[in-house]
């Protein structure tokens, strides 16, 4: 049920949907518009789809998007509840999907969004974390993600550290909700 934190701020819960529910929504994210993810000219291998809000690499903008589908919502409610946050707060979806090879590099979350809850489905992965160590080198932590179980990013683990998801050889699909900063709100009103 809840594996001991590695770091602070980083909780993960495993089974917060069974098999049946798992195929279901995979087949309800390759049926959405996934589109390869773009960076300055650079095309990534994976696809992704956004609801709520939508975050444009390439212009640094962020712009309204289609609302999260009714689908989506129980599963939002589930991650909410969780993380122990309101399910209204989480106001963007991100579905991704990592064929075979794709993965994703080191970054943090944009900085308009506060709380981060993902989910995932498919191939295990491994999502690694590190933070630069004031005389040189980082602090590295590792956590596997289990298909059917979520993640919450807060705190330290959100603002702090930096993650990348090691690109698998099966394809993954994962859910991100988020919820605005108090940046974020002043932009995504
Ligand atoms: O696929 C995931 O679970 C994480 C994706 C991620 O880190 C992001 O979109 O910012
Ligand atoms: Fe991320």
């Amino acid at each position: 049920m809840f594996d001991a934190p590695v770091l602070t701020g980083l909780a993960s819960r495993s089974g917060i949907v069974d098999e049946a529910e798992e195929r279901a929504l995979v087949a309800a994210i390759d049926a959405t518009d996934l589109t390869p993810f773009r960076f300055q000219g650079w095309m990534g291998r994976r696809l992704t789809s956004s609801f709520g809000f939508s975050y444009d690499f390439e212009t640094q903008r962020a712009a309204r998007a289609d609302p999260i589908p009714d689908w989506l919502l129980p599963i939002r409610d589930r991650m909410a509840a969780f993380a122990g946050i309101d399910a209204g707060s989480l106001i963007q979806a991100l579905l991704i999907r990592y064929d075979p090879g794709a993965g994703i590099g080191w970054h943090r979350d944009r900085p308009i969004y506060e709380r981060v809850v993902g989910f995932s489905l498919g191939a295990p992965a491994d999502m690694r974390f590190r933070r630069r160590r004031p005389k040189g080198g980082f602090d590295r932590v590792s956590l596997p993600l289990e298909p059917r179980g979520a993640y919450h990013l807060s705190g330290e683990a959100r603002h702090d550290w930096e993650h990348s998801i090691v690109e698998t050889d099966r394809t993954r699909w994962s859910v991100t909700v988020r919820s605005a900063s108090a940046r974020g709100r002043a932009i995504l009103v």
